[in-house]
C-alpha cells in the first residue's frame, strides 16, 4: 500500500484525485499540503511542505508555480519521488525539476493523459512529413477558472513538433499585435478559455488546398488523476532521475 501525498489536496485536481484513491486498494493519501489547508477528506492538511512530518512513499502535485520551490526542496531533503503536473512553469523552473532529479525520482509531464502522450508522437510522425510545406497552428480549449495560457500541453505539443522540424520555430501567441503575413517558420498557438471544458488540443497542419487536423479531448479530470496516480506507483523503489509518460506507456 503506497503512502501518498497530494500537493493542491484542495484544488479540483486534488480533490479529483482524493476521490480517486478511495476507490483503489494499492494506494492511500496520508496528508495533502495546500494554501488553504482546511481538512475536508479525513486526512491532515498543512499549509506548506516545511509544515508536514507526516511519512510517506511519494507526492503527487496540482497546485500552482508558487509551490514549486518549496515542494522540490522538501522531495530532496526527504528522498521522496513525486510527480510534478502543475502547469504555467517558467524555463528556470523547469531547469530546476531537472537538476533536482539528479538526486531524487521525478516523473514530470504537462499532460497526465495516455491520449495526449500518442497525440504528441502522431504529431511528430505528421511534422516529418509535412513540416517543409504546410503551417502548423496548435489550438487548446479549458475551462474558464484556468490561470495560465498557453495550456502546458499545448507547449509540450509545439516542443513535439519543433524537435523534428529542419528549422527551430518562433512560437506566435498574439497576432493581433504585428500587421504582417504569417511567416513558414512559426508556430501559432492559441487559447481559448470558456465554461466547462476539461480540455481540448488540436494541432493543424494546414496547406494548400488541404488540411490536416489531429485532436484530443479530455472528457473529465479523471483521466489525468488516474495518470498521476498510476505515475506515483510506478515511480516508488525508482532511482534518482526524470521519468514522463515515455516511461509508462
Ligand atoms: N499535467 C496534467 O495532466 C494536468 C495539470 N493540471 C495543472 O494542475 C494545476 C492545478 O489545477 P487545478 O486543480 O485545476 O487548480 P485549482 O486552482 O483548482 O487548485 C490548485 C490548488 O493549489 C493550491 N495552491 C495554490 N498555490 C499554492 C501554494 N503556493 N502552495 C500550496 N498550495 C497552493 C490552491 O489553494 C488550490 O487548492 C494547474 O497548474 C493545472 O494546469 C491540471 C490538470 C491536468
Ligand atoms: O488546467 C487544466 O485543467 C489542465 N491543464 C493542463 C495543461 O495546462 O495542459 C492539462 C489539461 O489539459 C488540463
Amino acid at each position: 500500500m503506497k503512502r501518498i501525498i497530494i500537493s493542491g489536496c484542495n484544488g479540483k485536481m486534488g480533490k479529483k484525485i482524493s476521490s480517486c484513491i478511495r476507490e483503489r486498494n494499492d494506494c492511500t493519501v496520508v496528508a495533502g499540503i495546500d494554501k488553504n489547508p482546511e481538512s475536508f477528506d479525513g486526512f491532515p492538511v498543512f499549509a506548506a511542505p516545511a509544515e508536514c512530518p507526516v511519512q510517506a512513499d511519494v507526492l503527487i502535485d496540482f497546485s500552482h508555480p508558487s509551490a514549486l520551490a518549496s515542494l522540490l526542496a522538501y522531495c530532496v531533503d526527504k528522498k521522496l519521488p513525486a510527480v510534478i503536473a502543475t502547469t504555467g512553469l517558467s524555463n528556470e523552473q523547469i531547469e530546476q525539476i531537472k537538476e533536482c532529479s539528479k538526486q531524487v525520482p521525478l516523473f514530470f509531464s504537462f499532460n497526465m493523459s495516455l491520449g495526449v502522450n500518442l497525440l504528441a508522437q502522431l504529431a511528430k510522425k505528421a511534422a516529418a512529413v509535412l513540416g517543409d510545406q504546410f503551417d502548423i497552428e496548435i489550438i487548446e480549449k479549458h475551462h474558464n477558472q484556468k490561470i495560465d495560457a498557453p495550456s502546458g500541453t499545448a507547449l509540450m505539443l509545439a516542443d513535439a513538433v519543433s524537435s523534428v522540424l529542419k528549422e527551430e520555430p518562433q512560437y506566435v501567441y498574439d497576432r493581433h499585435a504585428v500587421r504582417k503575413k504569417r511567416s513558414k517558420n512559426e508556430i501559432g498557438i492559441h487559447a481559448v478559455r470558456g465554461g466547462t471544458i476539461v480540455g481540448e488540443h488540436e494541432i493543424l497542419f494546414a496547406g494548400h488546398d488541404e488540411m490536416l487536423t489531429l485532436s484530443h479531448t479530455a472528457m473529465s479530470k479523471e483521466i489525468f488523476a488516474t495518470g498521476s496516480i498510476n505515475a506515483a506507483i510506478f515511480l516508488c523503489g525508482k532511482s534518482a532521475g526524470l521519468y514522463d509518460m515515455g516511461d509508462i506507456v
